[in-house]
Parts: C-alpha cells; sequence; structure tokens
C-alpha cells in the first residue's frame, strides 16, 4: 500500500459544524494555516437541519396560531394554513437548498483550506483523510458533533422513520405524525406540525414530556400542544414498530396501539465517538461524549467543541467553548513559537492572543492575560414552543440534589397586568431557585409568549450572581412579561 501523502499545517479542526467552523475560521484569521475537514455541509446541523429551519417552521406556525387569536380580540380571520411557502422559505433561504458554497467561500475569505472528506485521528498530531495525512504543529480541534440517537426498538431500524433531517426537508405533510420523545425537538415539530393541520401524537418514556426541566414547565408545554389538539402520551415504553402500507404502528409494552402515517424519532442525540480514530491517542472510546477540562482539552494538543463535549447540545454553547478553544490554541501557539515556524506565524499569533486575552478579561472567570475558562453555572436553555420555555441554571430538584438551601418564588404571568391584558390563560409563569445561603439566583424559568426574551434578565442574575436584595430593588417597567419576575422574587418562600 502507497505512503499516504503527509501535509504539514498549523492547526487541523475535524467537523465544521457551528463550533467547528467558528474555532477555524478565527484561527485562520489569526494568521495559522487550518485545515477544516467536514464530509457534509459547512455549518452543520444547526443551519440546514437544525435551529434555523425550524425556528422558520415555529415562525409560520405562530404566525398561524397569533392568527386564530384575533377571534374575541379584534374580529375575525379566515385561515387556509399552507406548507408550500414554509418548504420553499427553508429550501430558498435558510439552507440554499443544503448547499454551502456561501459557507465555504466565507471560510476560504478568511484563509482557511477546506478539505471535503471524512477525517480520522492517526495517532498524536496526526489526522487522515482519504490518502493525506495532515501534520498539526499546534494542535487538532474535534467538533464532530452528534447524531439523532435511534433507539434499538424492535422493527423500527429498516423502517423509513423520519429523524430531524426528514422532518425538516418534508414538502409535503402527513396526514398524521407520531413523535418519539417529548423534548425540545419533539415538542417544537410537534407543535408546528400540529397547527398545519397534522394530527399528532407525543409518545415520551418519561412520566411527563420536556423532563430536564421544571415540571411547572412540562405541564405548561403539554397543556399549550394539547391545546393545539396535540395527543400526549407519557409512560409509553414503545416495544414493537410496524411499518406497513397503512403506515407506523407503535405498539407499547404495556399494550398500547399508535398508528400514524409517519414516525419521527426525536430520542435525543450521540457523538459518534467510534468512528473518530480516538484509540490511535489514548482516548477512551466508551464515554458517551468527550471528556474535557474547563479549556476544552481532550488530551495534549487535542481539544473539542461543541455537542461532542456533552455540556450541553445548543449552538450557544458550541460558540461560547469556541471562543475559548480559540484563545487557548493561539495561547499555545504563542508559547511554541520558537521562530522556526513554517508558516512564519508567530507575530499575527502573538496580535491575535492580545484580543483573545481581552475576551479572556471579559469572561466570568477569566482574568487579565489568561484564557477564559468555561463556566456553565448560568447556561441558559430555550424551548421555542408557544408558550416559550426558557430557563436557566439549576432546577429546583437539581439544587436540592446539591444540597443548597433553597428558597421558591414562583408566579403566573395571568396574575400580572400584562399576562392579563395578554391573555396567557394561566399557561406562563416564572420560577425562581434561589440558594438561601448565599442570597443569589441558582435557577430560573420563565415560560410565556417571549420566556426566551424574557430569560436574559434572569441569566444576567444567575451568571453574575447578583445579591436578591438588588433584585428586589430594581425597577421593573410596567406592564411588561418580565415584571413578573418582581411578584416572583416577593413571593420567595423561606
Ligand atoms: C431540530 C434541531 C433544532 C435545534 N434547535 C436549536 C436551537 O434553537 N438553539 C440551539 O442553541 N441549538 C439548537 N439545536 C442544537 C444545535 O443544532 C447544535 O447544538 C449545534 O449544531 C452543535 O454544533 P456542533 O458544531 O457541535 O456540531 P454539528 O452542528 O453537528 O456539526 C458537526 C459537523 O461535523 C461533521 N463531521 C462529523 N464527523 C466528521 C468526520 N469524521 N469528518 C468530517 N466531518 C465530520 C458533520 O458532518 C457536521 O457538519 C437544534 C438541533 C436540532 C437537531
Ligand atoms: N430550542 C433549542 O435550543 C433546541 C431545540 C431542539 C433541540 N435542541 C438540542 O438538541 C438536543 C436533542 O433534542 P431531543 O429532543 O432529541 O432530545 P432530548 O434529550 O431533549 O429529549 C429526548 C426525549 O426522548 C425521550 N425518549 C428517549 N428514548 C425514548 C423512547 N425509546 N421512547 C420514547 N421516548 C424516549 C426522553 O425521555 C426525552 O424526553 C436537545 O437536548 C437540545 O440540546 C435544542
Amino acid at each position: 500500500m502507497a505512503e499516504p501523502e503527509l501535509v504539514n499545517v498549523d492547526v487541523v479542526v475535524l467537523g465544521l459544524g457551528v463550533g467547528g467552523e467558528e474555532v477555524a475560521g478565527r484561527l485562520a484569521e489569526a494568521g495559522l494555516t487550518v485545515i477544516g475537514i467536514e464530509r457534509n455541509l459547512v455549518g452543520g446541523e444547526c443551519p440546514y437541519w437544525g435551529c434555523i429551519p425550524s425556528k422558520m417552521m415555529i415562525r409560520a406556525a405562530n404566525a398561524i396560531a397569533e392568527a386564530r387569536r384575533v377571534d374575541g380580540l379584534g374580529g375575525s380571520v379566515q385561515l387556509r394554513p399552507d406548507w408550500a411557502p414554509v418548504a420553499k422559505r427553508i429550501r430558498d433561504e435558510a439552507t440554499d437548498n443544503w448547499d454551502d458554497r456561501a459557507a465555504v467561500q466565507r471560510f476560504i475569505g478568511k484563509g482557511g483550506r477546506l478539505v471535503r472528506g471524512s477525517g480520522r485521528l492517526d495517532g498524536p498530531g496526526r489526522v487522515r483523510v482519504g490518502d493525506t495525512v495532515f501534520q498539526a504543529r499546534h494542535g487538532i480541534v474535534l467538533g464532530t458533533g452528534t447524531k439523532a440517537s435511534v433507539p434499538p426498538i424492535d422493527g423500527l431500524t429498516d423502517t423509513p422513520y423520519w429523524t430531524n433531517r426528514e422532518a425538516v426537508e418534508v414538502e409535503e405533510l402527513p396526514g398524521s405524525l407520531l413523535v418519539l420523545g417529548g423534548g425540545a425537538i419533539g415538542l417544537e415539530l410537534a407543535q408546528v406540525f400540529a397547527r398545519f393541520g397534522v394530527r399528532v401524537t407525543v409518545v415520551e418514556a418519561a412520566d411527563r414530556v420536556l423532563a430536564v426541566e421544571e415540571p411547572e414547565a412540562s405541564e405548561a408545554a403539554a397543556a399549550a400542544l394539547r391545546a393545539d389538539g396535540v395527543q400526549i402520551r407519557t409512560g409509553v415504553k414503545a416495544a414493537r414498530i410496524e411499518h406497513g402500507s397503512g403506515g407506523f404502528t407503535l405498539h407499547g409494552a404495556a399494550g398500547e396501539k399508535l398508528s400514524a402515517d409517519r414516525l419521527l424519532v426525536a430520542t435525543g442525540r450521540r457523538a459518534h465517538l467510534d468512528e473518530l480514530g480516538l484509540e490511535t491517542i489514548g482516548v477512551d472510546v466508551g464515554r458517551r461524549y468527550l471528556s474535557v477540562d474547563d479549556r476544552l482539552h481532550v488530551t495534549d494538543g487535542v481539544w473539542a467543541v461543541g455537542d461532542v463535549t456533552g455540556e450541553g447540545a445548543f449552538t450557544h454553547v458550541a460558540m461560547y467553548q469556541a471562543g475559548i478553544v480559540v484563545a487557548d490554541v493561539l495561547d499555545h501557539a504563542r508559547r511554541a513559537g520558537d521562530g522556526a515556524d513554517p508558516s512564519g506565524t508567530a507575530s499575527a499569533v502573538s496580535g491575535a492572543v492580545g484580543a483573545a486575552s481581552s475576551l479572556a478579561a471579559t469572561g466570568s472567570s477569566g482574568s487579565a492575560g489568561s484564557v477564559p475558562r468555561a463556566d456553565y453555572r448560568a447556561l441558559p436553555r430555550v424551548t421555542f414552543t408557544d408558550p416559550e420555555v426558557g430557563a436557566v441554571g439549576l432546577t429546583e430538584q437539581q439544587a436540592r440534589e446539591r444540597g443548597i438551601n433553597v428558597q421558591v418564588g414562583f408566579t403566573k404571568l395571568s396574575s400580572s397586568s400584562r399576562g392579563w391584558i395578554h391573555r396567557t390563560d394561566g399557561e406562563g409563569f416564572i420560577k425562581l431557585i434561589a440558594d438561601a445561603d448565599q442570597g443569589v439566583l441558582v435557577g430560573a424559568t420563565s415560560a410565556g409568549p417571549a420566556g426566551g426574551e424574557v430569560l436574559s434578565g434572569l441569566v444576567v442574575a444567575v451568571h453574575a450572581a447578583v445579591p436578591l436584595a438588588q433584585l428586589r430593588h430594581m425597577i421593573y417597567a410596567y406592564p411588561t412579561f418580565h415584571r413578573a419576575i418582581s411578584d416572583a422574587l416577593h413571593n420567595l418562600n423561606s
């Protein structure tokens, strides 16, 4: 067998999704020679099959729901929901028909070099793509993301089930849809399709949907989806799937039988670590995610970014981590700068590290001149159902499990002026979790018509550990949704 071609570079970024694209682009802009390896579309899941197209679908579905609310508030509206403009917008505006030319040009414009193909680690400092081995002088960044995790249910494998990808690409809606999994993907898409007239059933194995969030959030989301005509079946363990000309039938372990034209599997994500050649650098492949430290190191000279780290499968986590990885790789490159830099990047690197250091100075736990450290205490999550469910930090249960002296403050939006005016029908609320000993918030949930936006103030409160006394003493504009935070603060129990 012929020897592979060996190419020396500064940095190899494997996987150009949200995190990898950001890291690779910024390191290339800083003057390093960067190879970005991508086997599919530059940009990854978020722009083509995730956040962006799904939020376009949600925007359309919410417009329909809002039009239906005109009745009783301001007259009447005749509606004829039509999926065609949604599919067209996703194809033309969001994904360019699933073509990444613009993203590739953006990356090349920053000085990066794209290699299209499947990459695999090939020993320390080396990544192989086909017959080429890239030897990375300053490091390798793994940003290989996640795939839909498909549970091993009897009969499922060979059926034409959907994951988020087929659901986003759909041109013609089915009459009915079974959604397996009542997490963020399942609920967001279930509500969209229901609002376009699809008969949707959500099948969730746990005893509530959105099980990682507060129980009140699960109730609010379930109530809203039911109001849209979605059937929600919790505590159902799928035992067998049948597929035939009539569509799909799910058989539950307790004898449940549910049928629909289509089946969407939305039961979580998994990192495909087994394909990455991690054993060649002595990293355990038996784990679910790559274990990283607070500067995203996997091992010497190897960093990870985004979903593959298991720190929260969100675009904002990938972007946040990317900032730290960029600063740390540049810091390492600067330290290694010995005048023998083949690409002559030493001065560019030290300049860019200056910029990275100012980023460090603004990091929550970084100090001026140092690389920031990842801090997920105030990690925000927003499930874009209607009402939106925004959350930050710990849930009540998580706080209690950590032995925190917990205070809970709760208020319904319907008892606030804005909620009453808006007619939120009891579905929105603010729930605060305080550490009574420290006198600060450690978590919060904001569910409501703009729950994700109202969350921002709560994220600041948790992130900056703003004293409760100061939060109580703030002025909250009247009559906003966020003014309910003030009520929840006053309701904090002792
Ligand atoms: C339906 C849906 C909706 C979502 N909505 C939101 C939202 O509203 N807000 C939010 O914050 N997050 C949302 N997310 C999550 C978000 O999409 C991810 O957190 C984000 O895409 C993670 O970025 P990443 O760079 O880690 O991985 P990815 O985007 O998955 O990119 C990884 C890239 O690596 C490539 N790759 C993998 N292995 C190799 C290899 N061996 N060689 C070459 N290339 C490889 C893949 O082809 C891929 O392009 C959503 C996800 C889904 C599925
Ligand atoms: N708005 C957002 O930010 C957003 C939107 C979509 C996705 N995401 C990200 O993508 C990730 C993946 O989303 P997801 O909804 O696929 O995963 P998830 O982990 O959020 O939810 C999966 C759900 O499926 C259930 N489940 C698992 N196996 C099952 C089975 N065999 N039968 C029935 N139910 C089963 C789980 O109990 C869980 O409730 C999210 O965790 C989130 O990080 C974010």
